[in-house]
């Protein structure tokens, strides 16, 4: 798919429903009693195939019209085992959680998925599941696919967590409602708090303790999970790309409604705001229990790089991509410290835009941990190269909206992953005034 430098982009960009939660509200569903109903339910391809997976482990997941769903769940600790091979496609948050959930009951399933999926790692979330008594075989390294055998009677852990991650954090306390008494997660650093919010409404006994330590996070284990109804908001991650294009395209102005702007998601938008982006933030309320906002958003000639506390990672982690190609547009350097955690996402992030920007004639310095992005200004940007996505969502739409502001189109070797996660993503955008060509 190629991008060419558009006009101004004008309108209302209605972003999808949030993966995280879209992802949670169908395993949750799964779990509990009752039929659990959903509304505004993101129909990625991530979030189809957990629907497939839960439809595998027992549960009746049924579309009723454009992200209207039902899941009619088995309860906790009810999971039959699957009959064949459970395939999570290109999502970590789809086989993380599915492994925690199983992981406390006495059935053995099968993991695969796409070759993105099969080079990320697995130990992060086989390890402490195996303090349950959880066992795993994986092929070397920890990757997919991998054959995980549940424990029977397990009972409940207590486990620091090693690194920043929700999807580990949140597989721990899957595990945790099938195991007899409390597990206790300890996060140092907070992550995207879905799995706590969601547990407490689905009705699980779990409080968050902020300590010294950080989140102590403790679960009560063999909850009986009550079916909910749940209104999936807009996803930040999502809004993203619309957001930051209309940053960088002269003469922008849009509105983005309804978008989450749940703390530990939100620290994108903070560092735009830093670096001097025009957003405001309408009408903030609560939807569906996660804090929302409607977003206008103008063209910013004005933004400045600026440092990114390393702290923020976590609120803003699959957003550096995007970031980067807004850095790029901005003047003088932008800094993004503590990132290692983007070379295990669907690609190396750090690499694929390293690379990718590079090409485009920006100057960039990385180290292990580290990227950082020589602004090139307003207009900047010379571009004219076709950017290697690596089967990542995240990097085609990164370098898409990067082409709509460069000197000359930007190219992306494959687009279609970009169905994983924002399957409107060319309608709307084209919708708006993008010029988004397929070839
Ligand atoms: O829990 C979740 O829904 C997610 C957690 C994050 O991953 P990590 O937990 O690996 O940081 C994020 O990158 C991913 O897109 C979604
Ligand atoms: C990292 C991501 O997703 P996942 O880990 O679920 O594949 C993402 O959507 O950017």
């Amino acid at each position: 798919m190629t991008s060419r430098k558009a006009g101004p982009l004008k309108g209302t960009a209605s972003v999808p429903g949030d993966k995280s939660i879209s992802h949670r509200s169908l395993i949750f569903g799964a779990m509990s009693i009752g039929t659990t109903k959903v509304t505004g339910l993101l129909e990625g391809q991530d979030v189809l195939d957990t629907a497939k997976a839960m439809r595998a482990f027992g549960a009746t997941v049924t579309q009723h019209g454009p992200g209207d769903w039902s899941v009619e769940g088995v309860g906790v600790g009810n999971f039959v085992e699957p009959a064949d091979v459970i395939d999570c496609g290109n999502s970590g948050t789809g086989v993380r959680l599915i492994m925690g959930t199983m992981a406390t009951s006495p059935i053995t399933a099968t993991f695969t998925g796409d070759a993105s999926l099969r080079k990320r790692p697995m130990g992060r979330v086989t390890e402490p599941l195996a303090e349950f008594g959880t066992m795993a075989y994986g092929r070397k390294g920890g990757r997919l696919p991998m054959t995980v055998v549940g424990a029977s009677d397990a009972k409940g852990i207590r486990h620091t967590l090693k690194v920043a991650s929700a999807q580990v954090k949140s597989a721990i306390l899957l595990a945790g409602l099938n195991a007899s008494g409390e597990t206790v997660v300890i996060e140092k650093e907070p992550t995207r708090d879905h799995s706590e919010r969601m547990l407490v409404g689905f009705g699980a006994n779990l409080t968050v303790d902020k300590t010294k330590e950080g989140h102590v996070i403790t679960l009560q284990g063999r909850p009986s999970l009550r079916a909910q109804t749940v209104a999936v908001p807009r996803d930040p991650s999502s809004a993203a790309f619309p957001v930051c294009a209309a940053l960088i395209v002269e003469g922008s102005d849009i509105f983005v409604p309804g978008v989450s702007q749940n703390l530990t998601r939100n620290g994108l938008y903070i560092t735009l705001v830093e670096m001097g982006a025009e957003i405001e933030f309408q009408n903030p309320r609560e939807e569906g229990g996660e804090p929302v906002a409607d977003l206008r958003v103008k063209f910013s000639g004005n933004m400045k790089g600026i440092e990114v506390p390393p702290e923020r990672a976590p609120s803003m982690i699959d957003e550096y991509p995007i970031l980067s190609v807004v850095a790029s547009f901005a003047t003088g350097k932008t800094v993004m410290r503590g990132v290692k955690e983007l070379r295990v996402k669907e690609s190396d992030r750090i690499d694929a835009m390293a690379r990718g920007l590079e090409a485009c004639g920006v100057t960039i310095e990385e180290d292990e941990d580290t990227l950082i992005v020589h602004g090139m200004g307003p207009g900047g940007m010379p571009g004219g190269a076709t950017a290697k996505t690596h089967i990542d969502h995240r990097i085609a739409m990164s370098f898409l909206v990067a082409g709509m502001a460069s000197q000359q189109p930007i190219s992306v070797d494959d687009a279609s992953p970009i169905a994983t996660s924002f399957p409107i993503f060319e309608s709307l955008m084209t919708g708006l005034g993008a010029t988004l060509t397929q070839g």
